[in-house]
């Protein structure tokens, strides 16, 4: 049964296309650095985001953790969100693993943080306090693309307080589509930042990470240490190389096909939905009469999945059609008009 997967962009498949791209991918031992096309993923994805050096790492998870721990020292804090993915969603990994103290604080409504929040969490230079290192911001968050100006101004103030600025970019060509800023320009105020390539871009697997050579070389040795290194990988960085080829600006259909389903949920009865938030691929709702759970069900039953409990998210994607929106928001209107 073809079911309509509304539950992420990480059930995004290798197109025909792509898959043809990896059939014919060079490949190598990149524990010795000779898979050409890693090595060519690597600097394009440099390149691309204006930094020194990239890594090409399984997971966004392991990226943002490589991240925490090229950046931290054991002992050392990073500021982050309460809602943000590396505090809610990866174990905990860096503090489990890296030793790094997550210290969180709340986030607005529209994804970022409030930098008297920030100020308020920064350690005081006090040995009974950990020595706050870093600041990460996620981009887009929960769909949410983050004003250029707001990561300026994160970025003068890590300048200030003499921090680093880490990005989780999972979805960052997202905001690059819809923000319609070059990537460079977004990249540019971090120091570091994690890219998926396995989300709506619709590579199999993987993310990359960019920095600083220094930075990147850290990060290298932690990914050979936690397992991370890779032999012929190249058969999955050529996907990753089609996929920032020919899936970015289309990045835009899913955008559009997102709207047109908060357009078409929007007015049924018991829908509370808040239109603003729908900046890229993510619907965000819940029931105002009805249960969630019953409601997963009967949308089960006819075909179609999405996630999440109490606040219910759909996430457009690179298999998603416009058929498939239209028979989404007719099942909804069935199962509140029923
Ligand atoms: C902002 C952000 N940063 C990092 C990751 C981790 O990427 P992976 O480890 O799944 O490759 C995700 C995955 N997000 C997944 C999803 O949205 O369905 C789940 C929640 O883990 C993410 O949304």
């Amino acid at each position: 049964m073809r079911y309509i997967d509304l539950r992420s962009d990480t059930v995004t498949q290798p197109t025909e296309a792509m898959r043809q791209s990896m059939l014919h991918a060079e490949v190598g031992d990149d524990v010795y650095g000779e898979d050409p096309s890693i090595n060519a993923l690597e600097h394009k994805g440099a390149e691309l985001l204006g930094k020194e050096a990239a890594l090409f790492v399984p997971s966004g998870t392991m990226s943002n953790l490589l991240a925490m721990m090229s950046h931290c020292q054991r002992g050392e804090g990073a500021v982050l969100g309460s809602a943000s993915h590396i505090y809610r969603y990866e174990a905990q990994g860096s503090a489990v693993l890296g030793s790094v103290a997550l210290q969180s604080v709340s986030m607005q409504a529209d994804g970022t943080l409030a930098l008297s929040d920030v100020r308020a969490a920064i350690a005081p230079d006090d040995a009974h306090f950990v020595q706050t290192r870093l600041v990460c911001l996620e981009n887009t968050h929960n769909g949410k693309v983050l004003p250029l100006h707001y990561l300026r101004e994160m970025r003068d103030f890590v300048d200030e307080h003499g921090l680093l600025l880490h990005l989780d970019g999972a979805r960052l060509f997202n905001a690059v589509v819809a923000s319609g800023e070059p990537v460079a320009a977004i990249a540019a105020p971090f120091d570091s930042i994690s890219v998926c390539l396995s989300k709506g871009l619709g590579a199999p697997v993987g993310s990359l990470l960019v920095g600083s050579h220094g930075f990147i070389a850290r990060a290298r040795r932690l990914r050979k240490m936690l397992g991370g290194g890779m032999r012929q990988g190249g058969i999955l960085a050529q996907a990753a190389l089609f996929a920032l080829d020919q899936h970015v600006t289309r990045l835009a259909d899913d955008h559009r096909r997102a709207r047109r389903l908060a357009e078409g949920l929007a007015p049924l009865p018991g829908i509370a939905l808040n239109m603003e938030e729908v900046q890229t691929n993510m619907v965000f709702l819940r029931l105002t009469r009805g249960d969630p759970a019953t409601l997963l069900g009967f949308m089960k039953e006819r075909g179609i999945l999405f996630s999440g409990y109490g606040e219910l998210r759909l996430v457009t994607h690179l298999q998603i059609t416009d058929d498939d929106i239209d028979e989404v928001i007719d099942a909804f209107t069935e199962f509140l008009n029923g």
